[in-house]
């Protein structure tokens, strides 16, 4: 048992918040534990001018944290699971991943309130692709602007910017108490979430046998089965946080049930499939419906990604 840990967290609102939260857990578990939160700036943090897909490269919110785990300098790096690489640094590993948040995309409308009463043309702030080939894939019409920085400063924009709505995770806004904001919840059926989507993933590195065994309760055993399978068709892509494709796992009775689109930017194509399977595998099936919609027709967006550098 450690009695104090340092956690390596982001500095945004919402990268607190999800640090705070670990810390409470880890402090109810082991009341006689210290915690610190260690504060980064990272790369996808500082270049703010950019859309994420131009930025590229892997690990935009993780690196310098994991290059401070394998110094020592902190024990444990709270993340957004969704912005984790599929692969991670050797040496370093998914010590939990905690209890799922809901997993779907929010609409903040102030004024039309829902997609469908969106006037003509409507501007939406968005910088991910895999929302940006939603919405324009059910209205065309759409101007999607790119934003960037935190929640608190993309839902600014909405003022400053003029725009008519700005899509984000329900997760982030209702961690910060920000909930009331939104004007529609997508189903999973009007927008696939992103893989990892509302789950924190805790690492740390793989040889901290001790850490490993203090961060065992905090796992949610369902969450990890569902996010491996997401993860596992993301990898087989090659795809990481910032390209337009959806994934999301759900577990009942033991069940696996994956649903996964892959889009065009601008929406028009857009292959859909589902899977189900025993929850254990994941990993087997993330990868039948990865190859299964790459054959349907998925190659060829994928093959125009990476043509323009978005995937490698
Ligand atoms: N890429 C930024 C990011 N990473 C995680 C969340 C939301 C919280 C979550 O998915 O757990 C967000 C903000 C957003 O997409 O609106």
């Amino acid at each position: 048992m450690r009695d104090h840990i340092r956690i390596g967290t982001r500095k945004s609102a919402l990268a607190l918040w999800q640090a705070e939260h670990i810390s409470a857990e880890l402090k109810r578990l082991y009341p006689g534990v210290s915690v610190e939160l260690v504060h980064f700036n990272t790369k996808g943090d500082r270049i703010l001018e950019k859309p994420l897909a131009q930025v590229g490269g892997k690990g935009l919110f993780t690196a310098e944290l994991e290059a401070a785990m394998y110094d020592g300098d902190i024990d444990i790096a709270v993340h957004s699971l969704k912005d984790m690489p599929t692969e991670l640094p050797e040496g370093l590993t998914l010590g939990a991943i905690s209890a799922r948040e809901v997993p779907y995309d929010a609409l903040v409308s102030p004024e039309y309130k829902t997609l469908d009463k969106l006037p003509q043309g409507a501007r939406i702030g968005t910088s991910s692709l895999r929302r940006q080939a939603q919405l324009l894939h059910v209205r065309p019409d759409l101007r999607v602007e790119v934003i960037r920085g935190n929640v608190q400063t993309r839902l600014s924009k909405i003022e400053t910017d003029n725009l008519d709505g700005v899509v984000l995770a329900q997760a982030g806004l209702k961690r910060l108490g920000l909930e009331n904001q939104i004007t529609q919840v997508f189903t999973a059926d009007e927008m696939i979430p992103a893989v990892g989507q509302g789950a924190l993933a805790i690492e740390c590195r793989a040889d901290d046998s001790e850490m490993l065994d203090m961060l065992a309760p905090i796992n949610d055993e369902a969450t990890r089965y569902a996010v491996e399978g997401e993860r596992s068709f993301l990898r087989q892509l090659n795809g990481g946080c910032q390209v337009p494709m959806g994934v999301h796992g759900t577990i009942e009775k033991g069940q696996l049930r994956l649903r996964a689109m892959i889009a065009s930017l601008d929406g028009r194509a857009v292959y859909e499939g589902e899977i189900s399977g025993p929850a254990k595998k994941g990993e087997i099936l993330g990868k039948n419906l990865a190859r299964a919609l790459y054959e349907e027709g998925g190659k060829h967006i994928v093959e125009a990604l990476i043509e323009k550098g978005i995937i490698k």
